[in-house]
C-alpha cells in the first residue's frame, strides 16, 4: 500500500501522550509496519503485544531489517544509535493516533458513519453505501464483505482493518473525493484501538447478543467494547441506538454525541411499523409515511430504519431518502434468495450467531403460508466462540422440519469436535429429524433431495464467503455455487 512521502518522526508524535523519546529527533518515517517480516528500511516498528505472541520479541529482527523508529511499550536491553525508540504505556492506542497523522488525518475531512453491533454492521453500512451514491455523493464502505471506493472494490481481510490499513484507505477515498464513508466497528476493532484516532461523524448501534466470548472472555467485557466506541464520539457527532435493544440506553450512557433513537417498539425519534412482510417485499410504516421496500425481514426493518435516521441526521430529505432506500437490495449472502427449477426457494444467510439464526428463522416462519417444509444446514466455525454452538443447534431445531448440521471454517479445530459440541443443543425429541453431514458440499445436496416443490431450505453461517477455512488454508467454496448446483444450475 502506498504510505505516501516520509514524514518528520516529531510531527507525527507531537500529539502522543506520556510519550518518552530516546535517540535521533530528525528521523523521517517512510512506512509504519506492525510485522518484522514486512520491514523496509526506514519503516517505524510498532511493537504490539498479541494474542498469540508478543511483538516486542521481534524488535531485534525489525532492526537488523532497517527500521528507523521503534514504537513500544518496553525499551530493548540494548539500544542502537541510529534508531529512535517511542516508548509509550499502550502501542495499541499510540498507533491508531499515529496512523491518523502519517495519512494526514483524513477522517476529518470525511463525514465517516461507524456501525457496531452484533449482528447487521454490514447490512446497515451497504445500505448507507447504496443510499448516499443514489443520493448523488462520492462514497466508500468499509466491511466484511469488501472495501469500495465508488465502484472500485478492494478486498477486505477484516471486517475492521488494522488502524494503518484502516487511515490509508480513508485517504485514498478522500483523494478519490469521496465526501461519505460507512464502515463497520467491530467489537475486536474498539478493543484494539483499531479505530483510536479516527474522527467520526456519527455512530450506530445495532444491537448486542451472545458472540466473541472467546476474544472478550465476558459479556460485560464485550458490551464495553461496543460502548467504547460511543464513549469516544466527539460532540459534534450523532449516536443514533436501536432503543429496542436492552442494552440500547447504557451505550450511550457516558457519549458526548447527540443521542436518537430508533425502534419498532416504542416511542423514538425515528420510528417504524411492520404492516406487511412477505418473500417479495415489505410494507413499513415510518414516522407515519408509508413505504415499500425490496428487502424483507423483522431485523432488516431495524436497518432500515437506522440507515433512515442516519440519512436525516446528515442533513437529507425525508420524501428523498424514503425514495431511494425503497429500492435497495441487501447485500450478498444476506437473505439471498434462490429458486429451484422445482420451486424449492434456497435461502443463503450469513446468520452466524443464534440471535441472527432466530430472526432469519423466525422471518421465514412468517413468511411460510401453507405446509412448505424448512430444512435448515448449518454449522459454526472454529477458533471462535464455543458456547454458541449448542444453541444455534436448539434454534435450527426449533424453527425446522429438518436439521444438517455441517462444517462452517473449522480452522485449527477438529470438525468433529464442534459437530459434537453442537449435537449437545439438539433436544432429545428432535434427535430423529437431525442429521450430522460434516462435509458441507454433500449436506446442501442432502437438503435439496429431501427437499419438495415449496420447502424452504435456509443454508445459514457462511453467507458471502467463498471460501473454507480449513487448518489455515482457505478452500474455494461457496454456498450459493453448491446450491445452485444442487439445484442443476451451475453458474
Ligand atoms: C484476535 C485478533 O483480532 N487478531 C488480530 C491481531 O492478531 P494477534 O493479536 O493474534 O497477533 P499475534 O500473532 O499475537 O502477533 C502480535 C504482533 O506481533 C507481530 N509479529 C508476529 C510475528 C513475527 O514474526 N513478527 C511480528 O512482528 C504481529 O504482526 C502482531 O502485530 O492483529 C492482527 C494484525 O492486525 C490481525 O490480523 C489479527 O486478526 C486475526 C487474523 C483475526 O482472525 N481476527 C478476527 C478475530 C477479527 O479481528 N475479527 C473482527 C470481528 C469480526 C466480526 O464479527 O465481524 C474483525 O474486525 O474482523
Ligand atoms: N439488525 C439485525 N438484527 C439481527 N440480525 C440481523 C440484523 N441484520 C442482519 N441480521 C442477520 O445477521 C446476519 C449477519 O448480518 P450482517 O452481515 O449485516 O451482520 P454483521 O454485524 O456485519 O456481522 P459480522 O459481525 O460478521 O460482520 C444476516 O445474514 C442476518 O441473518
Ligand atoms: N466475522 C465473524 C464471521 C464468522 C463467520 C462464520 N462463517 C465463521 O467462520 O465462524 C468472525 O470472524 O467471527
Ligand atoms: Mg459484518
Amino acid at each position: 500500500m502506498d504510505q505516501s512521502k516520509a514524514k518528520p518522526i516529531k510531527a507525527l508524535t507531537q500529539h502522543l501522550k506520556d510519550l518518552t523519546l530516546t535517540g535521533p529527533e530528525e528521523t523521517q518515517i517512510q512506512a509504519i509496519q506492525l510485522d518484522s517480516r514486512k520491514v523496509l528500511p526506514g519503516s517505524l516498528f510498532v511493537a504490539l503485544r498479541g494474542t498469540q505472541t508478543d511483538g516486542h520479541q521481534y524488535i531485534d529482527k525489525a532492526s537488523s531489517l532497517g527500521a528507523s523508529a521503534i514504537l513500544c511499550e518496553a525499551l530493548p536491553d540494548v539500544l542502537r544509535p541510529e534508531i529512535t525508540y517511542l516508548q509509550v504505556p499502550n502501542t495499541a492506542e499510540a498507533l491508531g493516533h499515529l496512523s491518523a497523522a502519517f495519512y494526514g488525518h483524513p477522517s476529518k475531512h470525511l463525514k465517516l458513519v461507524g456501525v457496531t453491533g452484533t449482528n447487521g454492521k454490514t447490512s446497515v453500512a451497504t445500505f448507507l453505501f447504496q443510499l448516499f451514491r443514489a443520493l448523488g455523493y462520492r462514497c466508500g464502505l468499509l466491511s466484511t464483505v469488501q472495501n469500495q471506493i465508488e465502484d472500485q472494490v478492494i478486498p477486505a481481510t477484516h471486517t475492521t482493518p488494522d488502524a494503518v490499513a484502516l487511515n490509508g484507505l480513508l485517504a485514498q477515498m478522500l483523494q478519490k473525493g469521496c465526501s461519505h464513508v460507512f464502515m463497520e466497528v467491530s467489537s475486536h476493532a474498539v478493543a484494539q484501538h483499531r479505530i483510536t484516532g479516527l474522527e467520526f461523524s456519527g455512530g450506530i448501534f445495532t444491537n448486542i447478543t451472545h458472540d466473541h466470548l472467546d476474544f472478550h472472555k465476558t459479556f460485560d467485557n464485550y458490551i464495553q467494547a461496543k460502548k467504547g466506541f460511543f464513549d469516544a464520539l466527539p460532540k459534534t457527532a450523532f449516536a443514533l441506538v436501536n432503543i429496542d435493544d436492552r442494552r440500547g440506553a447504557v451505550m450511550v450512557q457516558n457519549t458526548k454525541a447527540h443521542t436518537s433513537t430508533y425502534s419498532l417498539q416504542t416511542l423514538a425519534d425515528f420510528k417504524g411499523k411492520i404492516i406487511s412482510d412477505t418473500l417479495t417485499g415489505m410494507h413499513m410504516e415510518i414516522n407515519d409515511q408509508e413505504v415499500w421496500f425490496r428487502v424483507i425481514g423483522r431485523f432488516n426493518a431495524y436497518n432500515l430504519l437506522s440507515v433512515y435516521g442516519t440519512a436525516l441526521l446528515l442533513g437529507e430529505k425525508p420524501e428523498t431518502v424514503l425514495t431511494e432506500l425503497s429500492n435497495l437490495l441487501s447485500p450478498p449472502g444476506r437473505f439471498e434468495q434462490h429458486i429451484s427449477p422445482t420451486n424449492v426457494v434456497g435461502i443463503i444467510d450469513y446468520a452466524h450467531t443464534p440471535d441472527a439464526l432466530e430472526n432469519v428463522l423466525e422471518t421465514i416462519a412468517q413468511l411460510r403460508h401453507g405446509n412448505e417444509k424448512v430444512i435448515t444446514v448449518v454449522g459454526c466455525g472454529g477458533n471462535r466462540d464455543q458456547e454458541k454452538r449448542p444453541k444455534m443447534a436448539a434454534i435450527a431445531c426449533k424453527y425446522s422440519n429438518q436439521v444438517i448440521l455441517t462444517d462452517d471454517n473449522p480452522r485449527f479445530e477438529d470438525p468433529m469436535t464442534i459437530l459434537d459440541q453442537m449435537r449437545k443443543g439438539v433436544p432429545p425429541l428432535d434427535y430423529k429429524k437431525t442429521l450430522v453431514i460434516p462435509d458441507r458440499r454433500e449436506a446442501i445436496q442432502k437438503a435439496y433431495s429431501e427437499a419438495q416443490p415449496d420447502d424452504i431450505i435456509l443454508i445459514a453461517g457462511k453467507g458471502h464467503e467463498n471460501y473454507q477455512d480449513i487448518a489455515g488454508t482457505k478452500h474455494h467454496f461457496d454456498d450459493k455455487e453448491e446450491l445452485l448446483k444442487a439445484f442443476g444450475q451451475p453458474q
